[in-house]
């Protein structure tokens, strides 16, 4: 069969990870007998160089016509490139931001799993890590803090600056659902983390979960703090099967579960919407500091690219193949820098690419 794929390999080490993965695919393609036609978008800061803006109308129709997207990373450093010099609406992150809402990618899926083949590249002891872990982080994507209304304003001489969380119940709803039935399909087990001690948000988020919950009797059901998710993430992950929570506080507890699972270079994901269709990207940004040097880890993406195979194409055993290639070239002892340990054998971007490649053409 034919998928068509909108291709944003983005700025920094997108276009690097990017190219990665469409190998992968394209091996896939090859072998299971599908074709993938790959259409580039520009996103971020590719864009503005070229546009002015970081999203424009026909990138998101083509996006929009193309059966799912493939996405690297957006952005510069913020401190230093000339792109954060814009209005904040004109900068990279806005046009991410516009492409989310636009196309309705309110459930984000980051899967975090501890590979036994990488427990040496956890910063945990031992005992925590016990048998590993694997868990699911249902992070809303189009709500909260970052698509609130914001504005700074000068009032005798002293600045104030306004950023505003606002969640209705229906947007709460239609990702708690997606929590559950994502549980019902893994370990049954739901931790809803909000901040319900101090935000009317949050207060709202409890409510509504707590009714979505009453649908879905036998998956176990818990509330927690955000702070104190952010200590159990690293005193006991193991505890975790889906933590559903709001955009900010899914953001920020991603990354701190990537750490746990050894690098940021490992969490791929998922944005969808109430269709097939989807958004893969890696959880990471566009990593600046080693854009260009061949040595950011691809694994994220490619597994992101699995993601679309299972969610948008239905493709589950293609999807297999590729994180059992992962599996095997990890167990074969191959890391990139950030997951490198002891007695194993470096490689770059590319040649952890290939590995990948030359184990689905053995599989
Ligand atoms: N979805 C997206 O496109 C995202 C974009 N950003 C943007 O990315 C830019 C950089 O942001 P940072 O805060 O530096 O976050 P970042 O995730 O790009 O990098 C944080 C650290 O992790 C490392 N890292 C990230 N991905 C890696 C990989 N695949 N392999 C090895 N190491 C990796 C980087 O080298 C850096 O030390 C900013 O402009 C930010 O707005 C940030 C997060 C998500
Ligand atoms: C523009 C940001 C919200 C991107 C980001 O940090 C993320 O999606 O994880
Ligand atoms: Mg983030």
């Amino acid at each position: 069969m034919n998928y068509k794929i909108a291709v944003i390999p983005g700025d920094g080490i997108g276009p690097e990870i990017v190219k990665e993965a469409k190998k992968v695919l394209i091996e896939i393609g090859e072998k299971f007998g599908h074709s993938f036609d790959f259409t580039e978008v520009l996103l971020g800061g590719a864009s503005i160089d070229v546009h002015g803006v970081p999203l424009t109308d026909e990138a998101i129709t083509t996006a929009r016509n193309n059966d799912a997207v493939l996405m690297g990373s957006i952005g510069g450093n913020t401190a230093t490139s000339p792109w954060y010099k814009l209005p904040p609406e004109k900068r990279p992150e806005a046009g991410l931001l516009k492409l989310r809402k636009s196309l309705n990618l309110f459930a984000n899926l980051r899967p975090a799993v501890l590979y036994n083949e990488l427990k040496g590249a956890c910063p945990l002891k031992d005992e925590i890590i016990g048998d590993g872990f694997d868990m699911m982080i249902m992070r809303e994507l189009t709500g909260g803090l970052y698509f609130g209304e914001r504005k700074t304003v000068e009032e005798d001489g002293v600045m104030t600056a306004y950023d505003s969380l606002t969640y209705n119940e229906n947007e709460i709803r239609r990702i708690a659902k997606r929590g559950f039935d994502i549980a019902m399909k893994r370990g049954k087990k739901v931790t809803s983390v909000d901040k319900a001690n101090v935000l009317d948000s949050s207060r709202l988020w409890r409510k509504v979960v707590d009714e979505v919950a009453k649908e879905y009797p036998e998956v176990s059901y818990e509330h927690m703090l955000v702070d104190n998710c952010a200590m159990q993430l690293v005193k006991d992950p193991k505890q975790f099967d889906v933590i559903l929570t709001e955009n900010m506080f899914g953001d920020i507890l991603s990354d701190e579960a990537s750490m746990v699972t050894g690098s940021i270079g490992m969490l791929a994901s998922a944005s969808l919407n109430d269709t097939k269709f989807g958004l893969y990207e890696p959880s990471h940004g566009s990593a600046p500091d080693i854009a260009g040097m061949d040595v950011a880890n691809p694994i994220a993406t490619i597994l992101s690219a699995a993601m679309m195979l299972r969610y948008s194409f239905d493709l589950d055993k293609e999807a297999d193949l590729i994180e059992a290639a992962v599996k095997e070239v990890l167990k074969a002892g191959y890391r990139t820098g950030d997951i490198l340990s002891e007695g194993k054998t470096k490689v770059g971007t590319k040649e952890m690419g290939t590995l990948i490649v030359d184990m689905i053409k053995k599989g």
